[in-house]
């Protein structure tokens, strides 16, 4: 037993130190937070009961990882230490108990809360108001000089503003986080890939890759940025730095030193709760990436008071949200076919609580990804489910692959349909080829021609469309509108009630709109946007249908791959008699008239919406704006003409107003369609 729980120990020992060395050294984790966070609880917890068995090189007591040999090293006047951590409203009121156990004489203790940015610390220090000095955190005693490549980050002053011994002291050492924002690290991302480079797994470890660079060119090229966080080592002869946490924050955003400003002072554990809660709440429309909230006792002299355990200091704490990341089995790799025949893998994982919800499958979208991932079947993966995107699977950890691993192996044929699969060159997808003969592509057609934005029949829902394929009683589209109330009626959990609702439905969805049509059949590329310009150029169904693809590139926003496959869709024979059998069925939509050239005021002009508009639906408003003769785009940009901004506006807004981009109202707009009469 008790030698059991020594080779625990050692194991556990053995396995942090490694993931360490991949985290801090190499920026290169294999595993989730989560994951080592469990690991390190775990160890600490056989070390407070086997006190005798701790052994030297435990990373329970160390700070971060060693600096690399092939930059200077720096030796920090102070030592940078790391944080303690919470991961319940429990954790947080032992740790307040533990405040006011030591600090007698208070009965409430006022805290700074501070974002927990995911990044890396870095230590900056300013003489005589001059940027000497720029060093990460390495162990905590020892770090790296980072000089050249922290004066790349635009948003750390050189020097500081004010005057020297009156403002700021002779000698002052910031701290704070480097990080990279979330579009940053996107559009990295898509860089490195698209040169064939390695991806970078989380924004922290490509902000820490990027600052670690011993070539600053290409620190330059990066989009890092920097919060302020404390101050380390000052000489103050003046005694100008104030006795607050909090003020301290406030001289250091006065001195031009960028500070997050969702910073705030509170007064006790409660104010910290919901602190915790508010930027919650708020995390995933942040601008960058956090891990937590870092709580710390406001009072610089209750700071001293408190003083410093191994690693972290007594009067501050971090705790965590729940995480993004998680690592899971992925148990098998299933294929599904789409709308348009693409065949995509769909990952069977272990079921996993990650961002909130029990993640039991993800998207590995193509070949080419699973060939990326390396991944096979009854892997650990690392799993990454973040705000409302769907579950990726990020990374696998090759360590812990299991002797009896398989390969993903593709289909060579439809999952469903057995058709041919077909690969088109220099796309990544795989399709299968029987088009609407295949039932999964049936299936996935029918549910997008009854959708809300295209024939919107409310009461046929994707259960049903399986089932009714699945009995052959709807083989197209237009089966949909022969359907009887007797057929329905007899459907799993259908009654007669619902069923001649479904009918009436039907009956009453007969009259559409050649927009609405146009997008219903589903042709590959034709959004709803593209339906409407279609329509509005060609006015007919038949106009369309007969269009050639020189016609075609004349509808603004067509280019040749749309043209093309609205081409070949008409072409089809078998969609052609679908067609003409859903206009038999009585099928129809009121005529649209052509618009007057005089009445495309807006022509040649481009228009972005963004924000909640509250007299008429977004969609709406776009439609009018287009009938007007204006493009709608989805981004500001400086060929914006105008952006009509809504209620909550938010990134769109500022981004128009840095451009100097014309911003209209809600009111503005009704306004301009009230005196051109239209709306
Ligand atoms: N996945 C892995 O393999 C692996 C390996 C090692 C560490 N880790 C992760 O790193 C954590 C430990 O790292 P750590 O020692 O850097 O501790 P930490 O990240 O838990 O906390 C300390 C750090 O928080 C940062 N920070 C951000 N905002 C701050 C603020 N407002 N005020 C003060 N500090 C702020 C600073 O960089 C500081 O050094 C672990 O809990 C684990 O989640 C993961
Ligand atoms: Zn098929």
């Amino acid at each position: 037993m008790a030698e059991l729980i020594q080779q625990q120990i050692q194991q556990l020992v053995k396995t942090l130190n490694d993931y360490n060395y991949q985290y801090y050294v190499l920026d290169n984790p294999s595993v989730p937070d989560a994951e080592y966070d469990r690991l390190m609880r775990e160890l600490k917890q056989l070390e407070s009961q086997y006190p005798d068995w701790v052994q030297a090189d435990s990373p329970s007591n160390k700070v971060g990882g060693q600096a690399l040999k092939a930059f200077t090293q720096v030796e920090h006047k102070l030592p940078m230490l790391s944080l303690e951590n919470a991961f319940s409203a429990e954790d947080m009121l032992a740790f307040n108990q533990r405040l006011l156990d030591r600090l007698t004489t208070v009965s409430q203790v006022a805290f700074c809360c501070e974002p927990k940015l995911d990044g890396l610390a870095v230590s900056l220090m300013y003489e005589n108001g001059l940027l000497v000095q720029a060093a990460t955190r390495g162990d905590g005693k020892i770090g790296e000089d980072i000089t050249e490549n922290v004066k790349t980050i635009r948003s750390i002053p050189l020097s500081l503003r004010g005057e020297l011994n009156v403002d700021f002291p002779q000698v002052l050492e910031v701290r704070g986080e480097v990080f990279m924002p979330k579009q940053g690290f996107a559009s990295l991302n898509q860089n490195q890939k698209a040169s064939g480079q390695k991806q970078f797994a989380n924004p922290r470890n490509a902000a820490a890759g990027s600052l670690r660079q011993l070539d600053s060119k290409i620190t330059a090229s990066r989009p890092l940025a920097f919060y302020a966080y404390s101050i380390g080592y000052v000489e103050d002869v003046n005694g100008l730095m104030s006795q607050s946490h909090y003020g301290r924050m406030e001289q250091l955003k006065a001195f031009g030193l960028p500070m997050n400003p969702e910073v705030r002072k509170v007064q006790g554990g409660e104010a910290c709760d919901d602190y915790y809660e508010t930027i919650a709440a708020k995390r995933d429309n942040l601008s960058y990436e956090i891990d937590g909230i870092v709580f710390k006792v406001d009072d610089i002299a209750q700071q001293q008071q408190l003083g410093f355990v191994a690693k972290a200091p007594r009067w501050a704490i971090a705790r965590k949200f729940p995480a993004q990341e998680e690592i899971t089995i992925l148990n098998d790799v299933e294929f599904q076919v789409g709308r348009t025949g693409a065949v995509t893998p769909v990952a069977r994982l272990e079921p996993v609580f990650v961002g909130g919800v029990t993640v039991s499958n993800a998207t590995l979208h193509n070949a080419d990804e699973i060939a990326r991932l390396a991944v096979k079947i009854g892997d650990s993966v690392v799993i990454r489910r973040a705000g409302d995107v769907i579950p990726q699977i990020v990374s696998v950890v090759k360590e812990r692959r299991p002797d009896d691993a398989k390969e993903i192996e593709y289909p060579t044929s439809c999952p469903v349909c057995d058709s041919a699969l077909q690969q088109v060159e220099g796309e990544a997808v795989i399709r299968c080829s029987a088009g609407l003969y295949c039932q999964a592509q049936l299936k996935e057609s029918l549910k997008h021609f009854v959708s809300r934005k295209a024939f919107n029949i409310d009461g046929l829902g994707d259960k049903l469309i399986d089932a009714l394929v699945d009995k052959a009683m709807v083989k197209t589209p237009a089966d949909l509108f022969t359907l009887e109330q007797f057929d329905v009626a007899c459907m799993d959990r259908m009654g007669q009630k619902s069923a001649a609702k479904l009918i009436q439905a039907l009956a009453d969805g007969k009259k559409t709109t050649l927009p609405k049509f146009i997008y219903s059949l589903g042709i590959r590329e034709v959004g709803e946007a593209t339906a409407l310009n279609l329509a509005q150029h060609f006015l007919t169904l038949g106009a369309i249908q007969a269009a050639n693809e020189e016609q075609l590139l004349e509808v603004s926003d067509v280019g040749e791959v749309v043209a093309a496959h609205v081409v070949k869709f008409f072409k089809e024979p078998y969609n052609q008699e679908v067609v003409s059998a859903l206009l038999d069925l009585g099928i129809h939509w009121p005529a649209i008239e052509k618009p007057n050239e005089a009445d495309l005021i807006l022509e040649g002009q481009t228009f972005v919406l963004t924000g909640t508009l509250s007299s008429m639906g977004r969609n709406d408003a776009k439609a009018i704006l287009q009938g007007l003769g204006a493009k709608v785009s989805g981004s500001v940009s400086a060929k914006t003409d105008c952006l009509v901004a809504g209620e909550k506006a938010g990134s769109k807004l500022t981004k128009a107003q840095s451009l100097g981009v014309k911003v209209w109202t809600e009111d503005d707009m009704l306004a301009f369609f009230n005196d051109n009469n239209v709306g």
